[in-house]
């Protein structure tokens, strides 16, 4: 802050009044009192024209700076960091191309209703306007709407509490998302009398309000669980956000039903619950009854609600969901239950009383005999100490090391990598596993690893896919250069599913396939963290609990044989199919 005589603020020129002394604040410290007023303690971000001074004064100020490779993957890790805490997860880029690697986040965090501010330096608006050539001249607050739950531009310093007050509203209220932050270069030099300064800021009192159900939408549910005879509940990624672990875990006990949980909300119950119909899904999926949708949208991921997937016998569905318009979004609603998580939950729970029964023995017992069967037939698949390796023989080496630190963070994604996982390492406790979302998108893998330590200090185990891999991999300096406890493993089978294709013309390498043999360890030994370079499940279980437990950033290049794994993704039914036979 300087101290300055002045009579007024014109057009960002301040004129002095020889005869008053005045303290006085500009944009810069507008923003980062107005963010640590309201709670934000890091940012991450890539530094650049016009925002290197902000993250340099924001660190001063107390702020933890996180200064990424690239700003897709800053953005990555704010969104994870606004899924794992409730509060925005706050990025920061340069203007134009900046802000453009941090967009695909932003939208990211919208669809997934994760919240987290974009806040991005832009050029001066009279210019851009007249299309005069600015300096990384760009509209970016119309670029930007379309892809995110709010946009503003804050235009004067005097406005600044007002727009980051707006923001953060925005990003956690209702269903929450990614918002949009514009800050034109000029607003950052703006001078401002100090204590109208700090009268301007806004602290939100409130920002994410309980929603409450009304009576009638809970006796409607209820009434249709208690007919139920093959009730289930599926747990989403949005009731793992809610953080109202003890409600779900009371009321899915209380109430005796098989739950099945989507992928993120792994571990909000643990995989190994009696419960659990993980790993019956097909047959919990075609045969329930009644299902009840906790923070889960009937989307690709659960087949629209309809089709094969679900089998011919009549569904009725009973959905928890903070926005209305989610309800009927894919088939009929019969028990719409709108309100926060925690609120309804509780609300179901006080209805679980000496009236309610456990439901009909024999489905449970048949969700339970599945699941024991599936877990049978994959268990000798997890034991094999195979050289090469196969997914199965490495992920059954990785559970056990999840078994064995239940609290450490999984981030996972990659195709066969992703999908095998999923189902083969059980997770124990709630937000411990962060993976591809509700897109099914590759790149998240650094920016999440990052994002995850940092708010939660707890040491995190990043399983990725060559090819996913490759979209964030220079992020290993970031995780080197703040010596953060990431020990990521990247299942190597020379490409993207398999390794093995080969171009038909001979003339170039196959469409799917990397350099065979890559040494993904050399790129962390280059920046000073370890690389371990394994060939057996043995060899990567002692690995991999060796960096976990040392905490060193550290790299495992794990030798997947590069026919196993299939040929695709495994996206279901929406993976397209050639009509045309195949030339001989
Ligand atoms: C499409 C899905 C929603 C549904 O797939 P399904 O195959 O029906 O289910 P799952 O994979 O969950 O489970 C497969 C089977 O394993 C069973 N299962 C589950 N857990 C276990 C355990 N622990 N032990 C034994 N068996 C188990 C489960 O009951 C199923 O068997 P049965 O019950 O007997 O059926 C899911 O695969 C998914 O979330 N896919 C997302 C993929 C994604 O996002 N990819 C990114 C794109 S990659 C990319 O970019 C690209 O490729 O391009």
């Amino acid at each position: 802050m300087a101290t300055a005589e002045k009579t007024k603020i014109e057009d960002n020129v301040v004129h002095l009044d020889p005869a008053a002394e005045q303290e006085l604040t500009d944009g810069f410290h507008l923003v980062i009192d107005a963010l640590k007023l309201n709670g934000i303690e890091t940012i991450y971000g890539v530094p650049g024209i016009p925002i290197t001074d902000l993250g340099r004064m924001a660190q001063e100020e107390g702020i933890r700076v996180i200064s990424f490779r690239h700003e897709q993957n800053a953005g990555n890790a704010a969104a994870i960091a606004g899924f794992l805490t409730k509060k925005p997860g706050v990025c920061l880029t340069v203007s134009a191309p900046g802000f453009l690697n941090g967009l695909t986040a932003l939208a990211n965090a919208t669809t997934n209703c994760f919240p987290m501010i974009l806040i991005s330096g832009s050029s001066e608006r009279e210019i851009v306007d007249l299309q005069q050539g600015d300096y990384e001249e760009m509209d970016q607050l119309a670029i930007a709407k379309p892809l995110c739950k709010a946009a503003f531009r804050v235009l004067h310093a005097a406005d600044i509490g007002i727009g980051v007050a707006r923001a953060i509203r925005a990003a956690v209220s209702g269903r929450p998302g990614g918002v949009y932050l514009d800050l034109p270069a000029k607003l950052f030099s703006q001078a401002m009398d100090a204590e109208a300064g700090a009268k301007s800021l806004v602290k939100v009192i409130d920002a994410a309000p309980a929603q409450i159900p009304s009576p009638a939408a809970v006796d409607r549910a209820i009434d249709l669980l208690k007919g139920a005879k093959k009730p289930l509940i599926i747990l989403g990624k949005g009731a793992a956000y809610a953080q109202a672990d003890e409600e779900i875990r009371a009321f899915v006990e209380n109430s005796g039903i098989p739950f099945l949980p989507m992928s993120m909300a792994k571990g909000l119950l643990p995989d190994t619950h009696p419960q659990s119909a993980g790993a019956a899904r097909s047959t919990a999926l075609k045969d329930a009854d009644v299902v009840l949708l906790v923070g889960a949208r009937l989307n690709w991921l659960l087949s629209h609600g309809k089709g094969k997937t679900w089998g011919d016998k009549p569904k009725q569905f009973i959905q928890v969901d903070i926005e209305p318009r989610e309800m009927d979004s894919n088939v009929e609603i019969k028990a719409p239950l709108v309100g926060d998580i925690g609120s309804v939950i509780a609300a179901l729970n006080a209805r679980i009383d000496g009236s309610w029964q456990a439901p009909p023995a024999e489905w449970v017992e048949t969700i339970r005999s599945k699941k024991e069967a599936n877990i049978a037939k994959m268990a000798p698949k997890l034991l094999k100490n195979s050289v090469p390796m196969d997914f199965h023989s490495a992920l059954g080496a990785l559970k056990n090391v999840i078994k064995e630190r239940p609290d450490a963070i999984l981030v996972n994604e990659g195709a066969n990598t992703l999908d095998l996982a999923r189902g083969i390492i059980d997770m124990h406790q709630p937000r411990k596993r962060l993976d591809v979302g509700t897109w099914g998108v590759m790149g998240i893998g650094m920016g999440f690893a990052v994002g995850a330590a940092v708010e939660t200090g707890k040491p995190v185990l990043a399983v990725e896919g060559d090819s996913a891999f490759g979209f964030s991999g220079m992020e290993v300096e970031t995780i080197c250069r703040y010596d953060l406890p990431v020990t990521i493993v990247i299942f190597n089978n020379n490409g993207i599913y398999r390794g093995t294709d080969t171009d038909p013309t001979g003339r170039d390498p196959g469409t799917t396939v990397f350099v065979p043999g890559a040494r993904y360890d050399k790129m962390m030994e280059a920046f000073g963290g370890v690389g371990v370079h394994v060939t057996s499940p043995d060899e990567l279980y002692r690995a991999v609990s060796a960096a976990m437990d040392s905490g060193k950033p550290t790299l495992i290049n794990a030798v997947i044989d590069p026919a196993a794994g299939s040929e695709s993704g495994n996206i279901g039914s929406l993976n397209p199919q050639s009509v045309v036979k195949k030339k001989k």
